[in-house]
């Protein structure tokens, strides 16, 4: 790494200075605003200088909202690693993910990001099930951490799915991203090897002249009924409480990952008026088929003079609906990906669905259960691979992600 990077980042790192895009703080993350120097370092745009707190009660990458370039890997611990191993991988992680995520060098980055700012860079760790037994820590393990359910339209793979420790990276800088991938990936060394990775992507912030929801690859507006930071009941529906069982998940989350492929030729073949009804709001800006705008609450009663449900019955955002589920709800935080065409020649194309909630069997096991039985998306999709990690509650300052688990 050179000077001239060295000290940009440390110009970065020392900076203090609430930017503009700091006012976006979601609950629990925050953002800190990084102004820059410019003598001797690329002027850098807000996307750039936007820095994501890395401590904190919750991680970072939860409540933050959605980042343009995603990065989600698995890892295996190598034999022998056991829990000193891991301890020490965490530390080293942890700390890395901190000296990034604030603009500052650290070990194993590359010059990928040389004129880069922190772009909002997150990393998120989290613990599969296997982590336990490989560690010795499997009175520890959350009963959450129990395998998912068969669901009848599952079409897994195993290589593909669950594994022993988790990252999620997210920037607004595709090479910002890549950059904190390789340095945290140089940092395993001999004790973890890589189980799966899959590369995601949103919209840019900032390419549209208001702030939008964002669109999936099929062109719905997807996110619009999420569970916002500060509605009653946010933080009960999507992090464990203090006090809660095992006490080290305190104001950590559980994360359902899910590769779902789009059959996206076939979707495209649908008339927009049938797209409609698969999801239950209009393709155009989202509202619901019930009426109103984006935003306007969906009415699952309302019906058409010839008493047809304006919502239909099989309607993907009437399955999904807390209302129709006893509540359930979960946060949805997906990437879309695209990894090129199959041999069939359909695109390899879809989304990386990444949900959190404070326990699955209260969060995606039913509402999944309900649209494996009865989703009229479900013709579209193909759910190709799975996993499930607890991800422990944000690092204070000095501690490393997942102490309170390994050193208690
Ligand atoms: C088990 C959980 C869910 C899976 C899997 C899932 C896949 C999936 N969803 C879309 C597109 C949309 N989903 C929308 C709403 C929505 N989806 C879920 C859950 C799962 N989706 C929930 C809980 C909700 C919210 C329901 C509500 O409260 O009204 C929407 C509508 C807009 C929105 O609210 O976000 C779209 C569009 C795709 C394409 C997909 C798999 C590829
Ligand atoms: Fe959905």
């Amino acid at each position: 790494m050179t000077e001239q990077h060295l000290s940009r980042r440390r110009l970065l790192g020392t900076a203090g200075a609430a930017g503009a895009a700091g006012l976006a703080a979601g609950a629990g993350g925050g953002f800190m605003g990084a102004a820059v120097a410019q003598d001797d370092v690329t002027a850098l745009a807000t996307v750039g200088s936007t820095a994501v707190a890395f401590h904190g009660r919750h991680q970072a990458g939860i409540t933050t909202p959605m980042q343009a370039r995603g990065h989600l890997v698995a890892f295996d611990l190598a034999p022998g690693t056991g829990r000193t191993g891991a301890a020490a991988l965490l530390r080293r992680w942890s700390r890395t993910a901190e000296r990034l995520a604030a603009g500052r060098s650290a070990d194993g980055t590359t010059d990928a990001a040389r004129d880069a700012g922190p772009a909002s860079l997150t990393v998120t760790f989290g613990f599969g099930r296997t982590f336990f037994d490989r560690t010795g820590l499997a009175d520890r393990r959350p009963t959450a951490l129990d395998p998912l359910p068969d669901f009848s339209s599952d079409a897994l793979d195993a290589g593909r799915s669950n594994g022993d420790l988790w990252l999620q990276i997210g920037a607004d800088d595709p090479l910002v991203a890549f950059d904190a991938l390789r340095a945290l990936q140089k940092q395993t060394g001999d004790s973890a090897r890589v189980r799966w990775q899959m590369n995601g992507f949103n919209r840019t912030p900032g390419a549209t002249a208001r702030p939008m929801t964002t669109r999936n690859l099929m062109g719905q507006v997807d996110g619009t009924n999420n569970p916002k930071p500060g509605e009653k009941d946010f933080d009960r529906r999507i992090f464990v409480p203090p006090g809660g069982d095992p006490a080290w998940m305190a104001h950590g989350s559980y994360a359902v990952v899910r590769r779902i492929r789009m059959l996206l030729d076939d979707w495209d073949e649908l008339p927009a008026p049938e797209q409609e009804k698969v999801i239950g709001r209009r393709k155009q800006d989202g509202a619901p088929l019930s009426g109103g705008h984006e935003t306007t609450p969906v009415d699952l009663d309302r019906r058409d003079a010839a008493g047809r449900l304006l919502v239909p019955a099989n309607a993907h955002a009437r399955v999904s609906a807390p209302e129709t589920n006893g509540g359930a709800a979960m946060l949805r935080r997906p990437f879309s990906f695209h990894d090129g065409l199959r041999e069939d020649g359909a695109p390899d194309a879809g989304l990386l669905f990444v949900c959190w909630q404070s326990d699955p069997l209260t969060g995606f096991v039913p509402v999944q259960r309900k649209l494996d039985r009865g989703d009229a998306l479900s013709r579209f999709i193909r759910h190709e691979a799975s996993a499930l990690f607890a991800v422990p509650g944000g690092a204070a300052p000095g501690e490393y992600v997942g102490q309170r688990l390994l050193e208690s």
